[in-house]
């Protein structure tokens, strides 16, 4: 049978049963079932080891293994999956176990609220203010294990494959990760560009998290970490290269937030602002909107196509490329590559 035999109402089947799967995969996460699978398992050994009764753990083990997160082995065992292992376990340098709990937790939470929500009028800057030490927590742990695994290897890409201007790995060139949070970005930036010097800025707390971070990675006598409040505050420098993903949303307004932006170019400097974004296409709404609508519903931004490029060149800057990046955390988002007019 193909996917056109189904039934038209199998979309929405599947939607039902994705909770089941959620839900599967949350246990296994929580029980660090795929650090227990890195050796091969019977169900016995499994139940054991995770003190559980035998019973219903079959039906659990064939449930992950349909969803690719564990392979069949010999004698009846099971093991993880390549792809578990890659992300889903303690070993794994790419580990997003935190952050995809993390995902599934908090987007059941809006779940929660989201018919209340519908008569809530819209209270970003109480939403914004209470944010900062929230932003630091995850900067410790999800946005952390994302950026490792994720954002880090999208700017590589960006930057070796995608980009039209090339920047030569000797430049010495000053550049910024705005809202930059655990900072993995900045750090990546330094080690790809050698002569380069940076600026990390964040909330307070979170620019904290990010310092350790550049500590641990000797790096603090060329990344400098500023902190303040976006919404008020401009990092100090003149920059050759900014970084700015998934920031705007949770600022008050986008177009003064781009006027601070693009004041802190350098002429000729190169701003990469990296954003989800809805545009008129039915596909991509569906899926942008499941992860950015809970920020929408309580006033975040989340830009329309055209937007983001039309505050560019408002702000002095000719927009000399826009994307769609889709290997993002949670979904696409859309690069503008812009140049400050000199
Ligand atoms: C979704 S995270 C993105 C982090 C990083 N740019 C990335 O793409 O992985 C948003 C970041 O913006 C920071 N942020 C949000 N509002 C801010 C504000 N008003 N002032 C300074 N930083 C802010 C948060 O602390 C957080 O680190």
């Amino acid at each position: 049978m193909t996917k056109l035999d189904c039934h038209e109402l199998q979309t929405f089947w599947d939607l039902a049963g994705s909770q089941v799967k959620i839900k599967a995969l949350e246990v296994a996460l929580s029980r660090s079932l795929f650090d227990v699978l890195l050796e091969p398992c019977s169900i016995e050994e499994i139940a054991h080891k995770l003190a559980i009764p035998s019973a219903n753990i079959k039906g659990w083990i064939d449930l992950l293994w349909s969803m690719g997160c564990v392979d069949t082995a010999v004698d009846n065992k099971y093991i993880t999956s390549a792809l578990a292992k890659r992300y889903m376990t303690s070993v794994s340098a790419m580990d997003c176990s935190q952050a995809l709990q993390f995902r599934f937790q908090t987007l059941r939470h809006f779940t929660e609220q989201f018919e209340a929500l519908l008569y809530v009028s819209k209270n970003h800057t109480a939403l914004s203010s209470a944010m900062a030490p929230l932003w630091a927590k995850a900067a410790k742990a999800q946005i952390f294990q994302e950026q490792r695994a994720v954002t880090v290897p999208a700017l590589d890409r960006i930057l070796d494959r995608v980009l039209n201007v090339t920047i030569a790995a000797e430049t010495p060139l000053h550049f910024l990760d705005l809202g930059g949070g655990p900072g993995l970005v900045a750090l990546s930036l330094a080690r790809r560009f050698p002569n380069s010097t940076g600026v990390l800025f964040d909330f307070p707390e979170t620019a904290k998290v990010a310092y350790k971070n550049v500590i641990a990675e000797k790096l603090e006598h060329r990344i400098e970490v500023q902190s303040g409040d976006l919404n008020k505050q401009s990092p100090n420098g003149q920059f050759d290269l900014i970084w700015c993903s998934s920031v705007l949303h949770f600022l008050d307004d986008a177009n003064a937030a781009i006027k601070r932006i693009s004041a802190l170019l350098k002429p000729n400097g190169i701003l990469l602002i990296l954003h989800a974004e809805q545009t008129a296409e039915k596909k991509q709404c569906e899926g942008v909107l499941p992860f950015y609508l809970p920020m929408v519903m309580k006033g975040n931004y989340l830009p329309k196509q055209g937007e983001i490029a039309a505050l560019l060149d408002q702000n002095g800057l000719d927009v000399l490329q826009s994307e769609e990046i889709t290997d993002f955390p949670m979904s696409s988002v859309w690069l503008y590559c812009g140049r400050k007019v000199q």
